[in-house]
């Protein structure tokens, strides 16, 4: 991927001063296991609109990472965006929080005109995500980690030992829901890089969001992380939350998935349920580059 932006301050590759997330709204007011932040407390319809984009368009230079891409991910799905390297998954991503400012075209979530909001507003409407190239801090420690993810200024906040109570326990709620609870002392650096993307989840979780985009969430993680991942992510979606979800795991996308959207060249060539999708000859074209 090379579409995304840095900046201090914060974990190496930052640039919101929140490690885990597009800029953590307000911290949310529910449990690790209760239903998602700002919702009525019952999941979402299923299969209905929720992040949508209409003829996205973004050019670095002159190569074409987003092709007038229109696309519509479910509300209360777990939807997977997948696509051969280079084929825009990250850009668009990067576009529909915010990160990066599309040339033209429209972003919306749940009917709301998003496409030219900071990367903090679009945390704030409910979008979390994170990112193919993990984002801790990692001089801190996992606990830390979680809690700043959890303040809008959460790397100053926690840097002047701000802590609450109700956020520190939501906070260890957190990390035992993920399994690193044992590693909540150690600093992010010392964690393995499986630990460390569970931890990066972890710190969005914290943050509240209805809907999480994942970016390539099994990329360099071993095969029991990768169990516990794709397990977790079908609780979290039985408990309320969508998922969106680039990830070049065929056998986690295809397990995981209610619904998939393939990108190539910048723009979506098919759609449909994992079984669909396997057999989709313009799918195999595209990733045997026919
Ligand atoms: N900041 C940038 N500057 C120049 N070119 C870029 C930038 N970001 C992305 N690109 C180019 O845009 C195209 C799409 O890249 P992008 O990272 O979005 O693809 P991807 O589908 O996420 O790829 P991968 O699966 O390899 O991560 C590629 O040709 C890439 O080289």
């Amino acid at each position: 991927m090379t579409g995304q932006p840095s900046g201090p301050p914060g974990p190496a590759t930052s640039g919101t001063g929140s490690p885990a997330t597009t800029g953590a709204g307000s911290p949310a007011t529910t449990g690790p296991t209760s239903p998602v932040a700002g919702g009525t407390g019952s999941p979402p319809t299923s299969g209905t609109g929720s992040l949508a984009t209409s003829g996205l368009t973004k050019a670095f230079g002159g190569v074409t990472a987003l092709d007038a891409a229109t696309v519509e991910f479910r509300h209360g799905q777990v939807n997977a965006l997948i696509g051969p390297n280079g084929s825009g998954k990250t850009t668009f991503f990067n576009c529909v929080t915010g990160m990066i400012r599309p040339d033209s075209g429209r972003t919306s979530y749940r009917g709301a005109d998003i496409t030219r909001r900071s990367p903090h507003a679009i945390a704030r409407a409910g979008i979390g995500r994170t990112f193919q190239l993990c984002r801790v801090f990692p001089r801190m420690s996992a606990l830390d980690n979680v809690l700043a993810a959890a303040r809008p200024d959460g790397f100053w906040s926690q840097l002047r030992g701000a802590r609450r109570r109700v956020e520190l326990d939501r906070a260890r709620g957190w990390l035992t829901r993920l399994g690193i609870e044992h590693l909540a002392d150690v600093e992010a650096r010392n964690m393995s890089w499986g630990q460390q993307k569970l931890l990066e989840l972890a710190g969005v979780l914290m943050s509240g969001p209805e809907t999480v985009l994942l970016d390539e969430p099994a990329g360099g993680v071993n095969p029991a992380l990768l169990d516990r991942i794709g397990a977790l992510v079908r609780e979290l979606n039985a408990e309320g939350r969508t998922f969106v979800i680039v990830e070049h795991n065929m056998d986690l996308v295809m397990s995981i998935s209610d619904h998939v959207v393939v990108f190539d060249r910048g723009r979506p060539i098919a759609e449909g349920p994992p079984a669909v999708i396997r057999s989709d000859e313009r799918v195999l074209g595209a990733y045997l580059g026919v």
